[in-house]
Parts: structure tokens; C-alpha cells; sequence
């Protein structure tokens, strides 16, 4: 048992030992600073007590937990940050025959002879985490309506591509995290520059209307994006069990028909929605519709191309929150399937026309021309979009990307590598 002296910060030792954490790392962890720190014995296990200045924290942790959660090179592959053992050979009733507390953590001799090391920075954040909850990764968001027009978030295509500082992706990835969109601005006028360009923010997801898409009102696949039609707001792909988590377009031309003058005006105007915003007046203003629209669950489909019916592994509602959090948004009500019966239908269709009206109010509507060397990146679990009809020839290219690799891309280029991985690995 050991009384660490108070007040005192941790040494660079620190570093020294986080062996959990790749070679080449800094220790980026929330340094604690010193305070008295124990690890000894206990009832259930082990128990962990430290008291930083009036919070003090104590935590039962059970034996195979803690050697399960073995932090040594030997238990964690070094080069792969896998678990580098078999849980399951570890002896059940497993238990230390000596706890050793160092200056930057304490080490545990095992009954079944193995040498466990566990910086205090991890135990710190592990059981911090787990009384308080504290979210390490800020991820504030910034609501908007029509007025976003006036200062609408931007990133410079060099500043983004540039591979000698993470600074332009890890500002484009931070914008469309905080606004749920950016435009990329002074991006060259080609496809592949664009495809570059989301390549570099992680994999192009793959669908039934392939990878990078590059469309024209052709109706080359069966679906109302490949018309002149307006299309009002809405998120793509809902009819897939894990909706798209980016989508981009980049204007590459758009040319009259041939007997109109060429300054002729086309339409074919853009439009974003904020849809958490939009769920949020929607909860403020009408509470149960709100609800409704969280808990009906409805089915989904895109059925126009042969050979292609596809629909998501379950029904899912138009808006998903936990609690306060808003968590995605799924709306094209022209890709909506049949209200189930087993509900109150009426209902249901009285908040979806609330929901309609916020989404078509001046104020959350906001519209713009899309042109070449803008390129237009938004998040699809919470930005709906839309656009005017048009005549003439425009053409579009763009691409998917999934939310999982959006957000690994906006935390590695936001957050020290130890902090994203440490908390990746524990429930938020
Ligand atoms: C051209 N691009 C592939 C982007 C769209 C394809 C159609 C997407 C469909 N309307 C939906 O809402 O999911
Ligand atoms: O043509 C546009 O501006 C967008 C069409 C659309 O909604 C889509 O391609 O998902
Ligand atoms: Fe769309």
C-alpha cells in the first residue's frame, strides 16, 4: 500500500511506462496530477482509492478485469494495439501476490506468475470514466438556419490535401462535425480531383449506384436524383440498415438546353436543412410529436432498379435520440414505406406534417448555388438536402463515405492518438 505524496505531478516518467501506448507516442493521456493513490486488496478484488483535492473516487475492480486489462508489451501487440493473449487461459480464480505502486503506476505480480504493469494515468481515466462519465473528446455542435448563408463554413482545398500538416483535414472534419457541412473552396474543377479529395477523408463507400458517382439527368439508374425533378429536403439512403454518414457534390457544369440562351437562368438551386435543428423546435414546440417521430419505427425501401430491392435490417424512426443526444436523422419521404397499421396512423401523419412544416420554414431553409471548385461535404445522420428543378444539362459528381471512418478521420486529426484510442476502448 502506498501514500503518494500529494500535489506532486507525475514525472515524465510517465511517458516511460504507458506501455499500452505505441512507442512513438507522447503521453497525452489527462495527466493527473499526483495525489494519494491506492491500489490494494480488497473486498470484491482490488481496491482503488485516490482523492484529487475533495473528489475522491473508489472503485471495486475485479481481479480478471484488471488482468484482462493487462497493459504490459507482452499483453498488448505492440504493433497492432490488439489484446495479445487468451482471456479465457487466464486461471479463474487468478488473484496478485504482490502489488508494487510505482511513480507512474503499479505493478501486480499474478498467481499464475504473469507481471502485470498499469500506468495511474489509465487506471485514472478507466475508473474516472466509469464514476463519472466525463467525455474526453469535445464534440459541441453549432445549430443553424437560413442565416448559416452569411458565413457558411469553409476549408481551402490546399489546406485540406496539404500531407505535411493534419491542420486543413483536421478543420474540415471539426467543421462538418460542429455544422454537420463544409465546402471545400478552390478545389480544381475535375472528378478525380474530387475523388482525391474524399479519398483523402477516408474510403469511398460502394453501392448500387457504385463508388464515386459522377451523374447527369439521365436516368442512367432508377431514381428521382438522376432527373430534372425538385427534390425536396431529405437524407439519402435511408433504405440502408447504416444510412451514409458523409455524402459530397461537386458541381461540374451545368449547360442550358440547346434553344435557350446560354444566360438563360436554369435552376436547379441546392438546399441543406439542419435536421437536429429542426428536432430540436420540433421537440421544443410539439413535445409528442417529437416523440412520435422518435418512436414509430418504419420500414424503408429503394426498389426502382431491376435486380435491386434493398431495405435495412429492421424498421427505424425518422428521428433517433437518447435522452437529450440526438443521434441520426432519416428522411425521404418519397423512399418512405407504408405507415404500419399497428399504430396510431393518424397520429403519426399529424407529426410528420409538423415535422414537414419546420423543414420547409424560410428560416431553416438555406439555399445556394452549388458551382465548380466548391466542393459541398455534409453529414447525412443529421443534414437533409435538396434542390430546385432545373432544365438543361447539370452534372454532379461525388462520393459516399461511412460514419464510422468520418469520425476516425475527425478524431485523429483533433485528438492526441493515446486520448481517441483510450476512449474508443471504453463505453462513453
Ligand atoms: C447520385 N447519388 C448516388 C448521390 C444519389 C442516388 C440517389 C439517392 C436516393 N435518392 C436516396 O435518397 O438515397
Ligand atoms: O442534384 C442534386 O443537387 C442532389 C440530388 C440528390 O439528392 C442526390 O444525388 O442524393
Ligand atoms: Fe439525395
Amino acid at each position: 500500500m502506498l501514500f503518494l505524496l500529494k500535489g506532486r505531478t507525475i514525472s515524465s516518467g510517465l511517458g516511460r511506462r504507458l506501455s499500452f501506448i505505441p512507442r512513438q507516442a507522447s503521453a497525452a493521456l489527462p495527466r493527473p496530477r499526483f495525489y494519494a493513490t491506492t491500489l490494494e486488496t480488497g473486498p470484491k478484488g482490488l481496491t482503488y482509492k485516490s482523492d484529487d483535492s475533495g473528489s475522491p473516487i473508489k472503485a471495486e475492480l475485479s481481479k480478471i478485469w484488471l488482468r484482462d486489462n493487462c497493459r504490459c508489451a507482452q499483453c498488448v501487440n505492440q504493433d497492432t494495439l490488439q489484446r495479445n493473449f487468451d482471456t479465457f487461459a487466464i486461471p479463474k480464480d487468478v488473484s496478485p501476490t504482490e502489488i508494487l505502486p510505482k511513480s507512474d503506476g503499479v505493478d501486480i505480480l499474478w498467481s499464475d506468475s504473469h507481471k502485470s504493469h498499469y500506468p495511474w494515468s489509465w487506471l485514472n481515466f478507466t475508473v474516472q470514466d466509469t464514476n463519472n462519465k466525463k467525455p474526453t473528446i469535445q464534440d459541441e455542435r453549432r445549430l443553424w438556419g437560413a442565416t448559416v448563408s452569411s458565413d457558411p463554413p469553409e476549408v481551402d482545398f490546399e489546406d485540406v490535401m496539404n500531407s505535411t500538416s493534419p491542420k486543413g483535414m483536421a478543420e474540415l472534419t471539426g467543421k462538418i462535425r460542429q455544422y454537420g457541412f463544409c465546402f471545400v473552396t478552390n478545389s480544381p474543377k475535375t472528378p478525380e480531383d474530387t475523388e482525391k479529395l474524399l479519398e483523402t477523408i477516408g474510403p469511398i463507400r460502394n453501392t448500387h449506384y457504385g463508388g464515386f458517382y459522377d451523374f447527369i439527368p439521365d436516368l442512367a439508374l432508377a431514381d428521382t436524383a438522376y432527373t430534372n425533378l425538385a427534390l425536396p429536403a431529405h437524407t439519402d439512403t435511408t433504405y440502408f440498415t447504416e444510412p451514409a454518414g458523409l455524402q459530397a457534390f461537386h458541381l461540374l457544369s451545368h449547360t442550358p438546353p440547346t434553344n435557350k440562351p446560354a444566360d438563360e437562368v436554369l435552376g436547379g438551386q441546392s438546399l441543406l436543412v439542419d435536421g437536429f435543428h429542426a428536432a430540436e423546435t420540433l421537440r421544443k414546440e410539439s413535445p409528442d410529436d417529437f416523440e412520435i417521430l422518435r418512436k414509430v419505427k418504419l420500414p424503408w425501401h429503394a426498389s426502382g432498379n431491376q435486380g435491386v430491392a434493398i431495405a435495412p435490417d429492421m424498421a427505424y424512426p425518422v428521428i433517433e435520440a437518447t435522452g437529450e443526444k440526438l443521434h441520426r436523422i432519416r428522411w425521404n419521404n418519397d423512399d418512405r414505406g407504408v405507415v404500419p397499421l399497428d399504430i396510431d396512423v393518424d397520429a403519426w401523419y399529424q407529426a410528420a406534417r409538423k415535422w414537414d412544416e419546420i423543414l420547409k420554414r424560410k428560416e431553416s431553409e438555406y439555399w445556394f448555388q452549388l458551382e465548380p471548385g466548391r466542393v459541398l461535404i455534409f453529414d447525412n445522420w443529421r443534414v437533409l438536402h435538396g434542390r430546385s428543378a432545373f432544365e438543361g444539362l447539370r452534372r454532379i459528381c461525388g462520393a459516399y463515405i461511412s460514419r464510422d471512418d468520418f469520425i476516425s478521420r475527425w478524431k485523429m486529426t483533433n485528438f492526441p492518438r493515446e486520448e481517441v484510442i483510450a476512449s474508443n476502448m471504453q463505453l462513453r
